[in-house]
């Protein structure tokens, strides 16, 4: 069969990182009508690989061929002339511009004559894109004040409105509802059946295998190997991204539960944003997962937890102390720790150092008598690198130079050395790997067995069934079911969803 795309000696450093390190003779391919999936550890080079597709990163060497031609796109909007189009990991929307204006980017001309704009236009155009997801949103609302289900839903259209022959889509799906994320695989079927050519990146593996026709897995920038999905299982795959079993090491996680204790926070009648009362006993060294379909009202519970969103009513009683009138740095003073859904947004200074982000989880710890010595929490950052295996030349390095998910580690490793009572994770293993995922249930299984109380609020339901002494399911604004261990199945909790 003919290659749409082909990729060629691909090799990128910054200072030493190799991000991409293919030799001279490594070629992956894609074509037409062909859905290839990348799999790979955070930081194997999955994001830098579809950012040299754009032009988006500089390649020191390699090879880009579109439909047998030389390819060298100048940035976005030149991949985007060439047939390239792009939907990347964090959302590059501009927060200032309305809907109208970003499902356009780039397209003004087809709704400005002489400098003056038409209106009605623009609005049918943009419209009619957003049309091509199913999304119906006021067009004059700012970018910045949507959810990020929203914001990727508008990438995917500006992308297919614009007609291109490739489709990259970095980790869309993890942000996504059930609903949006079929919308998202309806459209990658269509694009494909329609003889365009797919790279999608994920770290669920069950999407490799449903959606993709091939599987290329990257490690420490190298092309490890490439296998139609058929013939490779989800344990094929992570053990070539990992190199090592994970299996043994989460039943390990299993056989370690032990009964909860005193109850640490208490909250009763609260009223979330959008909410049914919302009441709860968690109890030290208890897990307490919340799940549902978007919109359910998780959301709106774990940020009114930690007082990121205010309520309308009820109380909040943390050890005996309430805590309902704090808002989020008070709370996080009381004890209630919280990481947060959209990372770059409501959680991480990108342009600071790993360091600096994880001692804003103790600062405390780190102010003599007014001034910050935050150099004390070199040694923390350093233990936080090494027990998540965040990839970073040290703890110096900026939180922009992270992959997605070492930034997501940075985030959860902010809270895991800190002595807090309580953790609300707001789908704390967004875009993180298999590998690091294991690591990161077995920390907070040792923060449980350690007596911490933890709420967490994640999409993936493996995640919740694995991790979870309860499981909360919500619909509408309201609690409809509660599991007990031994808890049901997938399926059962879905179909409680429902
Ligand atoms: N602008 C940059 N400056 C310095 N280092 C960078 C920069 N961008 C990426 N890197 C490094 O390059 C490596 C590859 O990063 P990349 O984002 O491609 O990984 P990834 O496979 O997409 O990871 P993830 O699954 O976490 O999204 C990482 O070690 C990352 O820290």
């Amino acid at each position: 069969m003919a290659h749409l795309f082909e990729m060629r000696g691909l090799r990128k450093s910054y200072d030493v990182v190799k991000a991409l390190a293919w030799d001279d003779a490594t070629t992956v391919t894609v074509a037409p009508g062909r859905v290839l999936g990348l799999a790979g550890e955070n930081g194997a080079g999955k994001s830098t690989l579809l950012g040299a597709i754009v032009g988006s990163v500089a390649l020191d060497a390699g090879e880009l061929r579109l439909d047998g031609a030389s390819y060298e796109p100048h940035g976005p909007f030149d991949a985007l002339s060439k047939g390239v189009a792009m939907i990347p990991q964090e959302t590059l929307l501009s927060p200032t511009l309305t809907v109208a204006e970003n499902v356009l980017l780039g397209r003004e001309a087809e709704y400005t004559r002489f400098g003056v704009i038409n209106g009605r236009r623009r609005d049918r155009l943009a419209r009619e894109a957003l049309g091509l997801v199913e999304l119906d949103i006021d067009l004059r609302g700012m970018c910045g004040s949507l959810v990020i289900e929203h914001k990727k839903m508008i990438e995917l259209a500006r992308a297919l409105a614009a007609r291109p022959r490739v489709l990259l889509v970095d980790e869309t799906s993890n942000v996504l509802s059930r609903d949006g994320a079929q919308i998202l695989f309806d459209r990658i079927a269509s694009f494909a059946a329609a003889g365009g050519a797919v790279v999608f990146v994920t770290h669920r593996l069950d999407e490799i295998s449903t959606y993709c026709d091939e599987v290329t897995v990257l490690k420490d920038g190298k092309v490890v190997a490439t296998h139609p999905t058929g013939e490779v299982s989800e344990s094929d795959i992570a053990h070539l991204m990992v190199g090592r079993e994970l299996e043994g090491e989460i039943s390990h996680l299993e056989a370690a539960r032990s009964e909860p204790g005193e109850v640490v926070l208490s909250v009763r009648a609260l009223r979330p944003a959008g909410c049914a009362e919302f009441s709860l006993d968690l109890r030290a060294g208890e897990i307490v997962g919340i799940g549902g379909l978007v919109g359910c009202g998780a959301d709106a519970v774990a940020r009114t937890l930690a007082g990121a969103l205010p309520a309308a009513a009820g109380r909040i009683v943390l050890s005996g102390t309430d805590v309902t009138g704090l808002g989020l740095p008070g709370r996080i003073a009381a004890g209630i720790a919280y990481v947060p859904k959209d990372r770059d947004d409501e959680g991480l200074l990108l342009g600071a150092s790993i360091r600096d982000n994880i001692a804003l989880g103790s600062l405390d710890r780190y102010s003599r008598a007014g001034f910050m010595a935050l150099s004390a929490g070199s040694a923390a950052a350093e233990e936080q690198i090494s027990d998540l295996s965040i990839k970073a030349g040290s703890h110096r390095t900026l939180v922009s130079q992270l992959s997605g998910g070492n930034r997501q580690k940075v985030l959860l490793g902010r809270w895991l050395h800190r002595d807090v009572p309580v953790l609300v994770l707001n789908n704390p293993t967004r875009g993180v790997d298999v590998g690091a995922k294991t690591e990161i249930y077995r920390l907070l299984e040792h923060a449980r067995a350690a007596g911490k109380a933890i709420v967490i609020v994640s999409d993936e339901l493996p995640e919740l069934l694995r991790l979870s002494d309860r499981v909360l399911i919500m619909r509408h604004g309201a609690v409809t079911t509660e599991e007990h261990r031994p808890l049901p199945t997938e399926q059962q909790l879905i179909g409680a969803m429902l």
